[in-house]
């Protein structure tokens, strides 16, 4: 039977480009100031795949961990939980990227772990009795960021809002386009391009206009039946 549940704004989850790391620093001071920030990933691919990859990736995470905490925002690392442990922050694990059993006897239980669910109801009911804090579909549109994703379908997603476990939709959102998910109970919304992409003076500016969106989103939104 479908019950009402009160419509609930979703947080802007903020994930790193692979931009040169300086740079990449001011962007995220810059979108961390604005307070519109709910949840920040280190998701650095490139930086991961250099030889000395794993010492460059701490570098950059601590910094990042530590400019996040300024401003009070979890942090979660993509793809590496030992990483994440070592950090004490969280961690964010595809389907290929180790057990969620392991990883929570690694991270800190009040550390957030997030697990890649693609459009599949069957992997968000499974993030679920694994414990995962929230399950990730995506992509929800075509992304210039992951090419190679494939999209998912509307009821995929509005199934997925079904099980019982927050749901962070991924791929292609921007405030322009995250209206089309007005009505729906999702927890995060996981941004790369449509931030982070921008030159460093219009990032500030972009949140803003992503609060307009949340703000717009509230209004549509009403009770939602799920
Ligand atoms: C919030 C969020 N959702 C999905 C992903 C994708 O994870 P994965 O499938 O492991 O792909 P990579 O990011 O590792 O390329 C994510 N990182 N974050
Ligand atoms: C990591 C990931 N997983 C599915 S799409 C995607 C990339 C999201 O980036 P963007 O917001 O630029 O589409
Ligand atoms: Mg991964």
């Amino acid at each position: 039977m479908n019950h009402l549940q009160s419509a609930v704004v979703p947080q802007l989850y903020l994930l790193t480009n692979d931009d040169e790391f300086e740079r990449l620093y001011q962007k995220l001071e810059a979108a961390l100031a604005t307070g519109l920030v709910g949840l920040l990933q280190v998701r650095r691919k490139k930086t991961a795949a250099l030889p000395d990859g794993t010492a460059t990736l701490l570098a950059e995470a601590k910094q990042i961990v530590e400019l996040a905490r300024r401003y009070q925002v979890p942090v979660v690392i993509n793809d590496d939980s030992a990483l994440a442990a070592k950090l004490g922050v969280g961690v964010h694990l595809g389907q290929q990227d180790g057990k969620m059993v392991d990883a929570k006897r690694q991270i800190s239980p009040d550390q957030i772990i997030g697990r890649t669910c693609h459009g599949q109801v069957a992997l968000v009911k499974e993030a679920k009795q694994q414990g995962a804090d929230y399950a990730a579909m995506g992509a929800v549109f075509a992304s210039t960021t992951k090419p190679k994703a494939d999209t998912i379908s509307y009821q995929q997603l509005k199934e997925g809002c079904q099980q019982g476990i927050d749901i962070c939709v991924i791929g292609g959102l921007s405030a322009e386009n995250v209206g089309a998910l007005a009505g729906l109970p999702i927890k995060y919304v996981a941004v790369v391009g449509d931030i982070m992409d921008l030159p460093i003076a219009q990032i500030a500016p972009r949140c803003q206009q992503w609060q307009q969106a949340f703000a717009k989103w509230h209004a549509a939104a009403g009770d939602v039946k799920v």
